[in-house]
């Protein structure tokens, strides 16, 4: 074992800083996790929206995920941003050549402006290939339409839809709320384990900062899956986390601003919980 919980994290850059590869380090930092990253993409954006992606090849993806499983190795994984099916298919292969099981799916697939993140030909590779291979997966409630194609309304359109997409692979899903306002005060995220419910609810907070929500959640969970939490504590974490970090805007930009990825720890203080110093050569 490490002497400090290590996190790989698969997605696109976001230059604006709140979301993808840069959200999720700030996360994986504040939760006292080792973060290493494989770029898929990078993209152009700030809080107004898209400007410019720019793909990977699945070679530089794939490299990237060897120079980490050769010789560091990781706890537990996210992938964000995958862009197309090639690259969904070079990170599966991988994720099995490593045999990286404590895998955290966020199916990333449009940006709050409407930018795709996902071209439309990726959707079944990922519904295919990758979500069998996922300890967790967190769709907004789009994104669970199109994986699990139906339409959903409220509460119980989303459990139906979990029950679909744990049928076809993932062990646990979460069906995340922040889209559901069939409930204006409170956001319930729910998690099915393919057989039991779990509800976390919090406030509803009304703010434009929520810029990079979704990565940073799916982020918290991915580092205390790391630290050898079970999904149900990684989960009731990462939603205090995400609350704290929409409850405190940064006020940054004039669109969608970023979350505040240091408001957790402002109000539960560091902890380093798998951190032993000196160890090492
Ligand atoms: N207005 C809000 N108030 C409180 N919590 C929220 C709010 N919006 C989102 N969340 C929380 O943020 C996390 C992400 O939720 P959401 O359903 O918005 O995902 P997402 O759509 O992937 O994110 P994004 O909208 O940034 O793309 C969830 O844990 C959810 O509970
Ligand atoms: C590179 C990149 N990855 C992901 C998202 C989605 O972000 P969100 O967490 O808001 O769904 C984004 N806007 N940019």
């Amino acid at each position: 074992m490490a002497a400090i919980a290590r996190a790989l994290t698969i997605a696109g850059s976001d230059s604006g800083g709140g979301a993808g590869i840069q959200a999720d380090l700030k996360t994986f930092q504040e939760l006292g996790v080792y973060g290493m990253t494989a770029l898929t993409a990078v993209t152009a954006q700030n809080t107004l929206g898209v400007q410019g992606i720019y793909p990977m090849s699945v070679e530089a993806v794939q490299q990237q995920m060897d120079a980490i499983g050769e010789d560091i190795g990781t706890d537990a994984v996210k992938t964000g941003m995958l862009f197309n099916s090639d690259i969904i298919r070079g990170v599966s292969e991988k994720l099995v050549q490593y045999r990286w099981d404590k895998v955290v799916v966020d199916p990333v697939m449009i940006a709050k402006g409407g930018s795709v993140l996902l071209l439309e030909e990726a959707v079944r590779a990922l519904r295919d290939i990758l979500l069998p291979l996922s300890l967790v997966v967190t769709p907004n409630v789009p994104e669970a339409e199109l994986i699990a194609g139906i339409s959903i309304q409220g509460l119980d359109g989303r459990k139906e839809a979990a029950r679909i997409i744990a049928d076809l692979g993932a062990r646990h899903v979460v069906m995340k709320g922040g889209h559901d306002e069939s409930n204006p005060d409170e956001v319930i995220d729910l998690l099915f384990d393919g057989r039991d419910f779990y509800e976390f609810c919090g406030p509803r907070f009304v703010t434009r900062h929520t810029h990079g929500t979704g990565c940073t959640f799916a982020a918290a969970v991915t580092a205390e899956l790391a630290k050898g939490r079970t999904v149900v504590q990684a989960v009731e974490l990462a939603k205090a986390f995400i609350q704290a970090a929409i409850a405190e805007p940064l006020r940054l930009g004039q669109g969608h601003g970023p979350t505040n990825h240091w408001a957790y720890r402002k109000q539960h203080g560091f902890a380093h919980p798998t951190h032993e110093s000196g160890a090492g050569e």
